[in-house]
């Protein structure tokens, strides 16, 4: 990767390697804020539905570490995907394509915040915990995008591996174990994920055929991917209800998740049978795949608290 792929500021830039001035918004964008607010959320809800009760300070400062790993692995995604994202619409704005903040430097931003988090992570829980969190960072920036993410469209089967791990991560910060039920967790955002990004591959597709990422759609076409799609959801209808029958949650979550894991297989069945070119039903599944992850595990949490608040099970 060179960085002739980066896109200068200004027309008087180009040529002399010089960048915009950086903001702080800059650097918090290499975060990935939105999509990791998700992933730290489903660690939070790993840390929380786990056995017992958390210090607040050392449960918050875990938290912090968790949410400073995840930024720091999407500033060192950012930082190995800059020529790929210089050449999708999606994400042309993002700091180094657009010349604000050179590809060194996101690399520094990442690596030392990666390090920071894991030996935070392991100073205020454990080290079971920060080996998962460095493990989750390894897996998404070395596995997935410097190897996967360019040679199979199998990537985001494989590499969402790392994308499930928080609430194990949490889970571990919590109790310094990693048992079956928080497996379960990590089962649910597993088998979510395929789905989740397929549906937006689908109408990106253009996006990742520019920039040669092989990518379900455009390996495989659009009639296997939907198919591929509907496969998952029939398999994340049962896996997501699998928290009752583990004694984990009560009906109340039993409840949710079988209606938002009906109302995923019955989108996910739109976009299968939904016309060639028609990618209403796609945009849909994923939007609702973000309201699903969101229901589920807010669900797991909302319960636990109020069962833990009435020391039922701690
Ligand atoms: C290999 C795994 C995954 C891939 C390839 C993937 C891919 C994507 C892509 C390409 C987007 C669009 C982002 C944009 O508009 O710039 C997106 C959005 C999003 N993803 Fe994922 N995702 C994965 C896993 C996850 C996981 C595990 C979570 C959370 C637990 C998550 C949460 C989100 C959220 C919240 C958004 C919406 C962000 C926004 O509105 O800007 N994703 N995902
Ligand atoms: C705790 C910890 C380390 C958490 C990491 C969780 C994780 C791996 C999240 C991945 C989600 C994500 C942004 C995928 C985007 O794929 P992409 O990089 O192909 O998407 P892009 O085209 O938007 O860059």
């Amino acid at each position: 990767m060179s960085d002739s792929v980066m896109t200068p500021q200004t027309d008087s830039d180009a040529g002399q390697n010089s960048y915009a001035l950086a903001g702080p918004e800059d650097y918090f964008s290499l975060l990935k804020p939105r999509v990791m607010s998700l992933v730290i959320f489903t660690a939070l809800v790993g840390m929380l539905v786990a056995p017992g009760r958390i210090d607040f300070f050392l449960g918050a400062v875990s938290l912090l570490a968790i949410a400073v790993g995840a930024g720091a692995s999407g500033a060192l995604n950012m930082w190995w995907d800059a020529d790929i994202d210089a050449v999708m619409s999606r994400t042309i704005k993002r700091p180094i394509p657009a010349g604000r903040v050179p590809r060194a430097e996101a690399a520094a931003f990442g690596g030392f915040l990666s390090v920071l988090s894991v030996a935070l992570l392991g100073l205020a829980s454990n080290y079971l915990a920060a080996g998962l969190l460095a493990f989750t960072i390894f897996f998404y920036v070395v596995i997935y995008s410097m190897w996967l993410k360019r040679t199979t469209p199998q990537n985001i089967v494989i590499g969402g591996a790392a994308g499930a791990l928080p609430p194990v991560v949490g889970w571990a910060a919590a109790t310094g174990t990693a048992p079956i039920e928080a497996w379960v967790l990590f089962a649910i955002t597993f088998m979510w994920t395929p789905p989740h990004f397929w549906a937006l591959a689908l109408y990106k597709r253009g996006d990742y055929e520019k920039a040669g990422i092989p990518m379900m759609p455009n390996v495989k076409g659009e009639k296997s991917t939907r198919r591929q799609i509907f496969a998952y959801a029939l398999i994340l209808g049962p896996v997501g209800v699998a928290p009752y029958f583990m004694n984990m949650a009560g009906l109340f979550y039993l409840a949710v998740s079988a209606l938002m894991g009906i109302g995923f297989i019955a989108l996910s069945w739109a976009v299968l049978t939904a016309k060639p070119e028609d990618h209403g039903p796609a945009k849909k599944l994923f939007g609702f795949s973000l309201l699903y992850l969101f229901a589920l595990f807010a669900a797991l949490l909302i319960e636990t608290i109020v069962r833990k608040g009435a020391g039922l099970y701690v």
